[in-house]
């Protein structure tokens, strides 16, 4: 159990290039894999999640080699996949997880998938069902958890469905699927989720058409290698904007970062607050825009997020929380119950780590009531808990930029799974 000591802030400048996304690298790697071709993929993310996704391949025999942060791929397609010597272990990573269901659903070879503790509580009849009705034949722990078995499978049906949860990663592994079924299949989600998937697919020479919130692929397998940069990561971008914000005296360039607008959603949440940044140097000639986000010291007041945004900031929920407890008035957030089946059940423990520390906050099924501003200090323990999330664990570490306690953060390797670097990057931007 490792800790880290993390004191009050005076002021946060300077530029910062935040690591490459997190979602974007997985991809990568899997339409890497699947194309014609060598893929060179720049600014990779070499956090653990990121790192499973990567072995889950060169497990299945795809040749992948690393100089730096640079990934350099050499696809097999999905009929150049080879047979796991072992299970695969997946960490962490829900996204490997529910991604890889799609793309191994129709092998000629069995798969199984383990995790840790936290991925094996994680529910993935969700993907199951869905893959399930077109033909996959999936044995999990339970009906719902890891470990499970893929079986071989030669035959996938094309659907026309509504995916059942609001999430990028069912509709992304049923994308996978509907790739190497037989016929023309319609997606239609109930909100936008990020829509990284479907950018990467057109990147890669692959089609697929969308009209609202209806997406419809037909089977392709001819993908063509390319070379590209990951943006940076909005969402650990998100963690030094609120610390900028946050702590008085500061302005901090955070260059690069992705602006996709199915992930921006945190940024019009802290504008809503009254917020000051602003964006510059917007790049958005590439399949993934970017720009950088200057940010300057502010006072906040509270919001309502709930409803269609929700997908949009589903990973920044924590922090905006934690924005929340700074902010003049009430701040509610709804709609959020996919909270609760994440690394941790996040509305839990956003609400037992900023109480520790004297915040106001009410816990709802599907969200929070956050009453600020409160100031910040030590009221029940100097030591707050990652309980294993990296997301909370770093929401942590902002908290105690602000908190007028020094405070130690437990569990604090937890960081590693989206943000390994995140303490010397703070160490860089802190006067
Ligand atoms: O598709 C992705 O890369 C992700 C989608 C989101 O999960 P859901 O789609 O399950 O909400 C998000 O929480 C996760 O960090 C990454
Ligand atoms: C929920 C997350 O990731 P995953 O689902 O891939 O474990 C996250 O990064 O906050």
């Amino acid at each position: 159990m490792d800790k880290a000591l993390i004191a009050h802030a005076q002021g946060l400048h300077g530029t910062l290039i935040v690591p490459g996304d997190k979602s974007i690298s997985h991809r990568s790697i899997m339409f890497g894999a699947l194309a014609k071709g060598t893929t060179v993929i720049d600014h990779f993310l070499f956090s653990d999640d990121c790192k499973r996704t990567l072995a889950a391949f060169q497990a299945l025999g795809v040749p992948i080699t690393i100089k730096g942060d640079q990934v350099t791929i050499t696809g097999v397609g999905f009929n150049g996949l080879k047979a796991p010597k072992q299970p695969l272990d997946l960490g962490n990573s829900g996204t490997s997880t529910r991604l890889l269901l799609g793309v191994f659903s129709k092998q000629p070879f069995p798969i199984q998938f383990f995790g840790d503790a936290s991925l094996s509580k994680r529910p993935m009849q969700r993907v199951i069902g869905p893959l399930s009705q077109m033909g996959a034949q999936i044995t999990a722990t339970n009906n719902d958890f890891l470990p499970l078995t893929i079986a071989a499978n030669q035959k996938l049906d094309a659907v026309e469905m509504t995916v059942p949860v609001a999430s990028a990663q069912v509709k992304s592994a049923l994308i996978f699927a509907a790739l190497q079924a037989d016929g023309v299949s319609k997606l239609t989600e109930i909100a936008q989720t990020r829509d990284h998937t479907e950018r990467m697919l057109r990147q890669f020479g692959g089609k697929i058409d969308k009209d609202g919130l209806t997406l419809t692929i037909k089977p392709q397998n001819q993908f063509v290698a390319q070379k590209f940069r990951v943006p940076g990561d909005m969402s650990s971008a998100a963690f030094f904007a609120l610390a900028a914000t946050l702590v008085p005296n500061s302005q901090l360039r955070l260059a690069q970062v992705g602006l996709n607008n199915t992930r921006t959603g945190f940024l019009d949440v802290l504008s809503r607050m009254g917020a000051d940044f602003r964006v510059e140097n917007v790049d958005s000639k590439t399949a993934e825009a970017s720009g950088d986000v200057i940010v300057t010291s502010s006072k906040l007041k509270a919001t309502t997020v709930h409803g269609a945004e929700i997908a949009n900031v589903i990973d920044e929920i924590p922090l905006i929380a934690l924005a929340a407890t700074q902010a003049e008035g009430v701040t509610e957030i709804s709609d959020a119950a996919e909270l609760r089946v994440k690394e941790t059940d996040r509305i839990e423990t956003v609400a037992t780590e900023l109480r520790k520390l004297g915040a106001n906050i009410e816990t709802k099924p599907d969200g929070m009531i956050v009453h600020g501003p409160t100031a910040l200090h030590t009221v029940t323990s100097d030591q707050v808990d990652s309980h294993g999330d990296h997301r909370i664990g770093l929401m942590l570490a902002v908290a105690a930029l602000v908190s007028d306690s020094q405070l130690t953060l437990t569990d604090a390797s937890a960081i590693n799974v989206s943000y390994p670097n995140f303490f010397t990057d703070l160490e860089q931007v802190l006067d």
